[in-house]
C-alpha cells in the first residue's frame, strides 16, 4: 500500500534500504485517526512495545519513521538538522504559515531576529513587567468562586507573549484578541480540519483575519512610538531583504501572530501542569512556598516587585519547573521531513518522509529516568541536566521562548503560592491532546486568601 505513495525511483532505493518494523494501516488516511484519539504517548508507547522504539507508521498523508530516543532525537533536530525540514500539516500551516515558499530567506531572517529578541540577556529585563501581568491575573481569583485554571493560566501566557512579541499590555483591546485566539485554538483541536462553514476550523480561520488587522494596527502604533525596551516586533522591523527591503506589514503582521500564538498555548498549557501537580504533592508544595515566602519577607513592602536576583534565588521552585517539563512534556512530539535520503544507524530515512521524534517517550520512560511517573523535582537539584530531558527541542530550532517562560513560571508560582491555597474542585475528564496537551474541563479550583495577601 505504501508503494501508491511513494515514486518509482524511491521503491527502487527501498528495495535495498532498511525500513524499521511498524504498520501503515489504511490507504492514504494510515494511522493518523489512532494517532488522533490515542493521543501521541500512548499511539507510540503501543508502538514501541510492538516494534521497538524506532518504527515506520503512516500519518498526516506521508510515510513515517517515528523515533523515541534521545540519541535519535539529537541526531534529527541537531546533528543532521540540515538534511530535515520543520513539518506542520497542511492544515495547520493554512492557520499559522507565516512567509510563503518564494520568501524563505526573508523567514530564516525572521527567524533569527525572533531569537535574538529573546535572548537570555534580553528576557532578564522583563522580570518586572512579568511580575504585574502576574499580579493583574491573580489578583481576581479570590473573587471568583470558582477559578478555571486553564483560562487564567491563558489569560497570563498570553499577556506575557503578547507583551514581550509586541510591547502591548493588557487592555480591553488585548482581552478581545486574546478571545480571537482561543477560537483559533479551538479550530485545531479537531481531526478533520474542514473548511466548511459552521466547523469550528472555519471559524478559526475567520478569527485568524481579525486577530490579523489587530496586529496591522499594533504595527503602526509601534512605529508612531519610541519605548527604550526593545520587542520582537522591533528586532523584525529591523531586517531587510538582500536589496534592502524591509519585511512587508503583511509577513510582519502574520509573524507576529504566529509567534503569539505558539508563545501563549505553550505557556498556558504548562502552567495549567503546574498547578495540577503541585496541587496533588503538598509536600513539595509547602517547600516551594517556604522558599517563595523568603524571598517575599525579604522585600520592604508587600507592593515590591520581585527582580532577576531573586528569580535567581529560586532553586528548589527552578527544579519543580523542570519537573513539570518533563512529566507534562508540552510538545510531546516534534515533525521533520526528510530533504533527501538518510542513514540512522542502519535505519533509512527516505527523501520526503516524514520523521516524528518523540520527546515524550523518553522524557516517561523508566529507560531515562527512575520512576519515571512519579513527581519528584530532586532529580533536577543537582543541577545537572538529565540525559533523556529536551522540553525545548534541539540544535537551531531549540525554543527561543525557553528562558522567558522559565521567569513567567517562577513569579507565577511566587505570587501564587505567597498569596493563595487552592483546593481541585469537580473531577477530571482526561486530556485533550490537541494543540497541546490540556486537562479537559480546565482544571476548576476553589482558591482562598492567605492572610498575609500580597497582591
Ligand atoms: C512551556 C512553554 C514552551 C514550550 C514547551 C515550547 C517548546 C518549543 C519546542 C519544543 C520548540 C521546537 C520546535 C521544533 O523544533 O520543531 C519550540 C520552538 C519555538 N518556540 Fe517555544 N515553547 C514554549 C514557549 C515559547 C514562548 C513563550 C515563546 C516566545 C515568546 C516561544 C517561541 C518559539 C519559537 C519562535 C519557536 C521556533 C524556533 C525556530 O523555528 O527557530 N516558545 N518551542
Amino acid at each position: 500500500r505504501w508503494r501508491k505513495n511513494s515514486n518509482s525511483a524511491q521503491i527502487d532505493r527501498l528495495h535495498c534500504a532498511q525500513l524499521p518494523k511498524g504498520s501503515w494501516s489504511l490507504p492514504w488516511i494510515g494511522e493518523s485517526f489512532t494517532f488522533y484519539n490515542q493521543g501521541p504517548y500512548q499511539f507510540v508507547s503501543q508502538h514501541i512495545s510492538r516494534y521497538g522504539r524506532t518504527f515506520r507508521t503512516h500519518l498526516m498523508g506521508y510515510p513515517t519513521i517515528a523515533t523515541s530516543t534521545p540519541e535519535a532525537a539529537k541526531f534529527v533536530l541537531a546533528t543532521r538538522q540540515k538534511s530535515f525540514r520543520v513539518f506542520l500539516p497542511p492544515s495547520i500551516d493554512r492557520l499559522l504559515s507565516v512567509f510563503p515558499a518564494s520568501q524563505e530567506a526573508m523567514k530564516e531572517k525572521g527567524l533569527k531576529s525572533i531569537h535574538d529578541s529573546l535572548h537570555s540577556e534580553l528576557v532578564r529585563n522583563k522580570v518586572a513587567k512579568v511580575d504585574r501581568i502576574a499580579r493583574w491575573v491573580l489578583s481576581s481569583w479570590d473573587k471568583q468562586p470558582c477559578v478555571v485554571t486553564y483560562q487564567e493560566t491563558m489569560k497570563f501566557g498570553f499577556h506575557v507573549a503578547l507583551d514581550a512579541v509586541t510591547g502591548m499590555g493588557p487592555s480591553p483591546e488585548t482581552m478581545k484578541l486574546m478571545d480571537n485566539f482561543s477560537y483559533i485554538r479551538k479550530g485545531m483541536e479537531t481531526f478533520m480540519q474542514l473548511n466548511i462553514p459552521g466547523t469550528s476550523y472555519h471559524v478559526a480561520l475567520e478569527k485568524k483575519q481579525q486577530a490579523l488587522e489587530c496586529y496591522s494596527s499594533i504595527v503602526k502604533k509601534r512605529r508612531a512610538e519610541k519605548s527604550n525596551e526593545k520587542c520582537s516586533l522591533d528586532f523584525l522591523m529591523e531586517i531587510e531583504d538582500e536589496n534592502g527591503e524591509k519585511l512587508p506589514d503583511d509577513l510582519l503582521q502574520s509573524q507576529l501572530f504566529g509567534l503569539t500564538f505558539g508563545a501563549f498555548d505553550t505557556s498556558a498549557a504548562f502552567f495549567m501542569w503546574l498547578l495540577k501537580f503541585l496541587g496533588e504533592n503538598q509536600q513539595i508544595l509547602q517547600q516551594v512556598k517556604a522558599e517563595q515566602d523568603t524571598i517575599r519577607m525579604g522585600k520592604i513592602s508587600a507592593e515590591d516587585p520581585l527582580s532577576w536576583t531573586d528569580i535567581v534565588n529560586m532553586p528548589y521552585s527552578s527544579a519543580v519547573i523542570q519537573e513539570t517539563l518533563r512529566l507534562a512534556t508540552i510538545a510531546p512530539f516534534l515533525m521533520r521531513q526528510a530533504t533527501e535520503d538518510v542513514n540512522y544507524e542502519g535505519v533509512m530515512i527516505p527523501k520526503s518522509w516524514l520523521v516524528q521524534v518523540c520527546l515524550q517517550n523518553f522524557h516517561v520512560s523508566p529507560e531515562y529516568h527512575k520512576d519515571p511517573l512519579k513527581f519528584d523535582p530532586s532529580r533536577f537539584q543537582a543541577g545537572v541536566k538529565p540525559a533523556g530531558f529536551m522540553p525545548f527541542g534541539n540544535g537551531a530550532k531549540m525554543c527561543p521562548g525557553r528562558e522567558l517562560v522559565k521567569i513567567e513560571a517562577l513569579v507565577f508560582l511566587h505570587y501564587l503560592v505567597t498569596t493563595y491555597s487552592w483546593e481541585s474542585i469537580g473531577s477530571e475528564n482526561g486530556i485533550n491532546y490537541w494543540p497541546s496537551p490540556t486537562i479537559k474541563g480546565g482544571l476548576p479550583i476553589k482558591v482562598s486568601k492567605l492572610s498575609e495577601c500580597v497582591t
